[in-house]
């Protein structure tokens, strides 16, 4: 599903799109002053290749970021998966803007998601407030700043991002018009086109929404395609997403919508975890390995990761 007309500002997609290209062009230093890998939260900003989706690199660089949170001390978890609460490293010296036009955007599409939420829960059947308590006070919600580069692949077999499905509730995603991202509908094998519509946000459902409405709606695969070499391709992902400490319960479902809700798709290497906090540790762990690595190496084998999706 693609939404149009849902509340931006005037120019405002026009600034989010611009301030995150210069992003992009800001000098290398600049960028890697902000390296995830400094980051035990999985926060930050991504070389190009240093991200793992099924398994292998993508061609993509990016900056991560969520909720403005202090960092927990260990001592004081009840869960791992507190591990993704945080700072954020914002480029403020090189751009003070963007952290601005960000969080404005960010904000914008938290009440987009809310407000899509308490409509999925309406045409469910369901109360609008159905899943608010899964979200209350503190929706871990995060965000990605993406630029696809174009690379001489040299009969590798490159990928722009590798098949996998969103591990919270909803995504929200703003593609520029280059094209290449692709969905396999549930049970189907061929891959189709997500056409770029200017000014409109892709809607993809996350693996937490299927699990509460288990499997009525399903958390597709999707993937984007390596743009050709010596162009790119930019995106920016909100993927809004429960308290980490919240678990989804199946829903309620009215008969006629139960004979369509299988269940959960899961694979050996794709478990869905039904506790927020654990299926976003999976999802980051498997996908920033070195980060894994680097700042919670203690905590890899008793995580249910594996390689890859498919
Ligand atoms: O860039 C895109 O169009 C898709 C990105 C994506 O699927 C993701 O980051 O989860
Ligand atoms: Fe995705």
């Amino acid at each position: 599903m693609q939404l149009t007309h849902f509340g931006a500002a005037a120019g405002q997609i026009e600034e989010l799109a611009a301030t995150t290209r210069r992003f992009f062009e800001l000098p290398q230093e600049d960028r890697l002053a902000l390296d995830n890998l400094r980051s035990p939260h999985f926060r930050g900003y991504t070389r190009l290749g240093h991200e793992i989706t099924a398994g292998r690199r993508d061609a993509r660089e990016q900056l991560d970021f969520g909720p403005e949170q202090p960092m927990r001390p260990r001592a004081d978890w009840d869960a791992p998966y507190r591990l993704l609460e945080g700072p954020n490293q914002w480029p403020d010296s090189a751009q003070p803007e963007l952290r601005t036009v960000v969080l404005a955007w960010m904000e914008l599409l938290s009440r987009v998601a809310t407000e899509l939420t308490h409509a999925i829960a309406a045409s469910l059947g369901l109360p609008e407030d159905q899943f608010d308590d899964a979200f209350v006070d503190a929706p871990h919600w995060f965000g990605k700043l993406i630029r696809y580069v174009g690379l001489d692949a040299d009969g590798l077999d490159v990928q722009g991002v590798g098949p996998h499905a969103d591990y919270g509730f909803l995504t929200l995603l703003l593609q520029d018009g280059a094209g290449g991202l692709q969905a396999r509908p549930p049970r189907m094998t061929e891959w189709v086109d997500i056409p770029p519509i200017e000014d409109a946000l892709v809607i993809n459902v996350g693996e937490m929404l299927e699990v509460a409405t288990h499997g009525y709606l399903v958390s597709p695969v999707h993937r984007v395609l390596p743009c050709a070499p010596g162009t790119t391709r930019q995106s920016i992902a909100f993927f809004w997403s429960p308290r980490l400490d919240a678990t989804l319960r199946p829903v309620p479902l009215t008969p006629e919508l139960a004979a369509h809700a299988p269940g959960v798709t899961e694979t050996e290497y794709n478990p869905v975890l039904p506790r927020f906090g654990d299926n976003a540790l999976k999802g980051w762990f498997r996908s920033h390995p070195e980060v894994a690595a680097r700042h919670h190496a203690d905590l890899l084998d008793s995580l249910l990761i594996k390689g890859g999706h498919e």
